[in-house]
């Protein structure tokens, strides 16, 4: 599946950040949501992505920003109405991602039945890690994600608990919105998550395969 142009820094493309949510059951329930049957989607903007040793930014309108840890799937092959069969034929590899989500502000949404974009979509709230090859992740579902806050585990999940599996993800979305070289698919986070404030230090990692951490600063109005 080679790609015309290298996927390595896949957050300098400025394509699609797609997020399934409610992908992990106790993470459904944590929140007081129904197990979904249909994968949930929505969209973060491609000026969400920040990379380490840049800031994760507070936005000025929340006071309970949360930490989801997750699984992204970088797409190295584009395509529409992919089989599940052949989906990962259209995986490049992987990167440990953050769904920052201001959970107040959703939670506003959700009632007022409005889109979840002040809550999900804001500048730096997908942190993304180095890019990680396909050949070094044998199984996508057999991974154990973390993330800790200032030194205390928030999260420890495992990717073989996702409600729906990265090839079925990929067939579903595809039949929705056509997939493109440099797509990024988060996958859902598992339970534990909650609030981080002011210079909190996040570190998070994907078993022995990679770390990330960030700090958090307020941003500037
Ligand atoms: O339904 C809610 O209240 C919240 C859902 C999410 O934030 C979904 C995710 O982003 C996720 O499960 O990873
Ligand atoms: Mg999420």
């Amino acid at each position: 599946m080679a790609s015309s142009r290298n996927l390595s820094r896949f957050w300098e493309w400025g394509r699609k950040i797609i997020c399934v949510g409610r992908n992990y059951a106790e993470h459904a329930k944590e929140l007081k949501n129904e197990v979904p049957t249909e994968p949930v989607l929505f969209l973060k903007a491609p000026s969400a992505y920040v990379r380490e040793g840049a800031p994760v930014l507070l936005p000025y309108y929340t006071n309970n920003l949360h930490h989801e840890v997750e699984l992204g799937v970088v797409i190295g092959k584009g395509g529409t109405n992919i089989a599940q069969s052949n989906a990962m034929d259209h995986v490049e590899g992987y990167a440990l991602c953050l769904d920052m989500s201001a959970r107040d502000v959703q939670d506003q949404c959700k009632k007022k039945g409005l889109p979840w974009t002040l809550a999900k979509a804001f500048d730096t709230s997908c942190p993304v890690s180095d890019f990680i090859p396909k050949e070094t992740i044998q199984d996508p579902h057999n991974l154990k994600i973390w993330l800790k806050v200032n030194d205390n585990l928030r999260q420890e999940g495992h990717t073989s608990s996702m409600i729906f599996s990265v090839p079925f993800l990929i067939s579903y979305i595809s039949r929705i919105i056509t997939l493109e070289e440099g797509d990024l698919i988060l996958t859902g986070t598992p339970k534990g998550v909650a609030a981080v404030g002011e210079n909190d230090e996040m570190a998070a990692g994907i078993d022995n395969i990679i770390t990330m951490k960030f700090q958090i600063k307020k941003q500037l109005q």
